[in-house]
């Protein structure tokens, strides 16, 4: 199955030299992507678009290498089609008519056809053949140019037509890493992951940074969020992602601030830390999800006395959304139901968090604390590769019990709904749908007398949760692993 990319329309309008460039990367991050697939995908680059071969006709496949293409960044828009020499105008009518026919059966239509190099005849002229040798010849509803029922679109291009299947949208934005490197401030939270998927999209390099506040929970949350975004739309390129044990600053801040300064000088640490991180991977800005009046700490006054910290650049892509949008987004991108679920860590909440904080205050403050402490907790952490970090975290958990034999027990099936409806699970067992992100509000109301037995794709995730669930007392649940 063949598809023809069409670049970003930002794209075409640069200079023919980082045109050149863009498309090169962009017919790269495609091979890169497309790497671990078990079917083979050829990329031609031919300078206004890219032709994407894909060498398979399982429609499986197929849908998948859409779904693929739909979230590489750089991409306007992308057409499946099919590709063949034609000889006349009504050669391209026979060509036609089988693959439509059936689809014309009582309904309105219209050709539209576009056309490029030179030819007798003008592309207003081969749709009117076409149409009207469809309209004569097959049980339609009629030719309708305004509003009509099908369209049929199609590309003539010299000795080639083009008929175009489907035209699916792609994400816009710009190939990575056109836009440089930065790092992410990831909480976990709505804001932070669709920041993220916005910097991706422009064409970022993005790398994840997580100060753990205290709470497994939200690092194996973030690390899941974390993988899930990279591999939804950063696939091309590895990056890096760093978890730091922030345990000890909060303990400092508890211990020595002042209640209504907390925030801003939690996030001030946050930032010089990331600061750190940042100059050990030679990037060049920081992004955080921070929108403006969304909480105290995120007014005006706060924003400036957290930014003194660094003279690094810090994004805020989301600085002027409303949360509805970024709620709306989060849905889109598939970062919600991971925002709605991750047990967040509130250690350092004040009481009465102040709104304006003044620079001098927090500096006097921050003069009676140890900041050594911040290059110590940054040295201590791991920079790992991400596409690691559900591996590593799968070596750690080697004690949860694999069942192949189902028995008596129920499998509970704990993928994202669009993958459990994508593939469902075809075993001859009870099966129960319970995303992994439901189990910490729903396991306990299940039947205690039942043996559950977790599935995931990769088994990576299913671990990880059965260890969770050990860990809060459950003796009753082990992980499902298919031979
Ligand atoms: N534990 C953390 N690790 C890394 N970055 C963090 C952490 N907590 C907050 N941040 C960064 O600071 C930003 C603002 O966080 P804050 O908790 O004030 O707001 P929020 O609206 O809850 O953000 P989010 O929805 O991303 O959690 C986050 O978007 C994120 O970039």
């Amino acid at each position: 199955m063949k598809f023809i990319v069409r670049l970003h329309s930002e794209i075409t309008i640069k200079s023919n030299s980082v045109r050149k460039r863009f498309t090169r990367i962009l017919e790269s991050n495609i091979r890169n992507v497309f790497r671990p697939y078990p079917f083979d995908v050829g990329v031609t680059n031919l300078w206004d678009k890219l032709l994407v071969n894909v060498k398979t006709d399982d429609p499986e496949s197929v849908e998948l290498a859409a779904m693929q293409l739909s979230r590489i960044p750089g991409i306007e828009y992308f057409m499946q089609v099919r590709q063949s020499t034609y000889t006349d105008l009504h050669d391209i009518y026979e060509q036609v008519k089988p693959h439509w026919q059936d689809k014309l059966a009582g309904k309105t239509f219209a050709v539209r056809v576009k056309r490029r190099g030179k030819h007798e005849y003008t592309s207003t002229q081969i749709a009117a053949y076409v149409g009207g040798g469809l309209n004569q010849h097959c049980d339609t509803g009629g030719v309708s140019l305004k509003k009509p029922d099908v369209v049929i679109n199609l590309e003539v291009e010299n000795d080639q037509l083009i008929m175009v299947d489907k035209r699916t949208a792609g994400l816009g934005g710009f190939p990575i890493p056109t836009q440089g490197e930065v790092l992410s401030l990831m909480s976990g939270g709505f804001d932070s992951g669709v920041a993220s998927y916005q910097m991706i999209r422009r064409g970022a390099r993005t790398h994840f940074v997580f100060f753990n506040l205290g709470g497994t929970e939200h690092e194996i949350g973030v690390r899941e969020v974390s993988h899930y975004l990279w591999k939804q739309f950063g696939a091309s390129h590895r990056v890096k992602f760093i978890a730091v044990d922030f345990a000890p600053v909060v303990q400092m801040i508890l211990e020595q601030v002042d209640n209504g300064l907390m925030g801003v000088m939690l996030k001030r640490m946050m930032l010089r830390a990331a600061a750190i991180v940042a100059d050990n991977l030679q990037v060049d800005a920081l992004v955080t999800g921070e929108s403006l009046g969304q909480v105290s700490s995120q007014t005006l006054a706060n924003l400036n006395v957290i930014d003194q910290v660094t003279n690094k650049l810090v994004l805020r892509p989301l600085i002027c959304s409303d949360k509805q949008e970024i709620i709306d987004t989060a849905r889109e991108i598939g970062t919600e139901d991971f925002a709605r679920t991750i047990p967040e860590y509130c250690g350092v909440i004040s009481n009465k968090p102040t709104v304006a904080a003044r620079l001098a205050d927090v500096e006097a403050q921050e003069a009676k604390l140890d900041l050594s402490i911040i290059e110590q907790v940054v040295r201590a952490s791991n920079v790992e590769d991400i596409r690691d970090l559900l591996k590593e975290t799968e070596a750690d958990l080697r004690e949860v019990e694999r069942v192949s034999d189902v028995d008596n027990a129920v499998i509970l099936d704990i993928r994202p709904p669009v993958e459990q409806e994508r593939k469902p699970l075809q075993v001859d067992a009870e099966i129960q749908l319970m995303p992994f992100y439901q189990l910490g509000s729903k396991f306990g109301d299940l039947p205690k007398e039942r043996q559950y037995l977790l599935y995931c794709e990769r088994g990576v995730m299913s671990k990880l949760q059965a260890l969770y669930l050990q860990e809060k007392g459950f003796t009753n649940v082990a992980v499902y692993h298919p031979e």
